[in-house]
């Protein structure tokens, strides 16, 4: 079989005269959780929503787990889960209600109670949608997206709502589907978010994709210039180095042992992500 679940080449929408995607490549790997990130606008939903067959393309080449989204089988749409940035279900209807509901649309659907359990509803199983609290409605959106047991699972925003605990409670969820091989794309705001899950992000600005790489090692990070903080005798010390290791052990020597409140920095996601937005401003 073949290892790449998505494969988009110059892929191209155009809303009146908005070129909402303009030339986006992208290749998603099977067993892969990859993160695309970009400002409000930058063309995330409108990519996503190409690649789940729910939006038209203006041009391009588009392959997901082997198909066309452009022209999409009932066959097709079974194996991929959607959590789409907004959704309104029936509000009259329970918990345990519309995922049975939605498990019905699945040739081998996942455990009802099992997936209930899994994003925390367990005790809410019984009651409206119209009861829950936001956050608690867009866990409801997350079994939805994940009752078909898919094998591509696409979550556009998912834990916008979600309370601290709930959304360590969801990284556990996608670190368990990625374990077990599900393939996952996901676009979020959080850049904590893309560094827990994400093997890969892409970060998308004005329609195209500026860079791909690891949460680590993107925009240069890994190999970034350092701080070396400690606490010297006339106080607080901050040095910036490019060789941290040698720093920290001229250090260790000077006070023969451990340096007190030692702290090496590299610049986070989110510093490298804001520079490379900057700069395509
Ligand atoms: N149905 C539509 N008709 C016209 N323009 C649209 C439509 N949907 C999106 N756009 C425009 O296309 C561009 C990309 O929108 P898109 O929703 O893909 O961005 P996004 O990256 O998902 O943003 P956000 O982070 O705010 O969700 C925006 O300029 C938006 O105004």
């Amino acid at each position: 079989m073949n290892d790449t679940a998505v494969r988009v080449r110059d892929l191209r929408k155009r809303y009146g005269d908005v070129d909402a995607v303009n030339g986006v490549d992208l290749d998603i790997h099977r067993g892969e959780v990859f993160a695309l990130l970009g400002p409000n606008g930058a063309g995330k939903s409108t990519t996503i929503e190409i690649l789940e067959g729910h939006r038209r393309r203006t041009g391009g080449e588009v392959s997901v787990l082997g198909t066309d989204p452009g022209r999409p089988t009932r066959k097709w749409r079974g194996r991929l889960g959607i959590v789409p940035q907004t959704s309104n279900e029936q509000p009259e209807l329970s918990v345990r209600e519309i995922v049975a509901h939605f498990a019905g649309y699945y040739p081998r659907p996942r455990n009802v109670d099992e997936v209930i359990e899994a994003v925390g509803l367990t005790d809410k199983a019984g009651a409206r949608l119209a009861h829950l609290s936001g956050g608690q409605r867009r866990r409801v959106d997350v079994a939805l997206g994940i009752i078909g047991d898919p094998e591509l699972l696409f979550l556009d925003e998912p834990t916008t709502g979600f309370d601290p605990d709930a959304r360590r409670r969801f990284w556990r969820l996608i670190e368990g589907l990625a374990h077990g091989g599900t393939t996952i794309l996901l676009t979020t705001h959080y850049l904590d978010e893309a560094e827990a899950l994400a093997d890969r992000v892409g970060v998308i600005a004005g329609g195209r994709v500026v860079e791909v790489g690891s949460p680590l090692e993107l925009g240069g990070r890994a190999t970034a210039t350092a701080r070396v903080g400690w606490l010297g005798p006339e106080g607080r010390q901050v040095l910036e180095t490019d060789s941290p290791t040698q720093v920290v052990a001229e250090l260790s020597q000077k006070f023969d042992g451990e340096v007190p409140e030692l702290t090496v920095t590299r610049p986070t996601l989110e510093d490298v992500y804001l520079t490379m937005i900057g700069e395509t401003r």
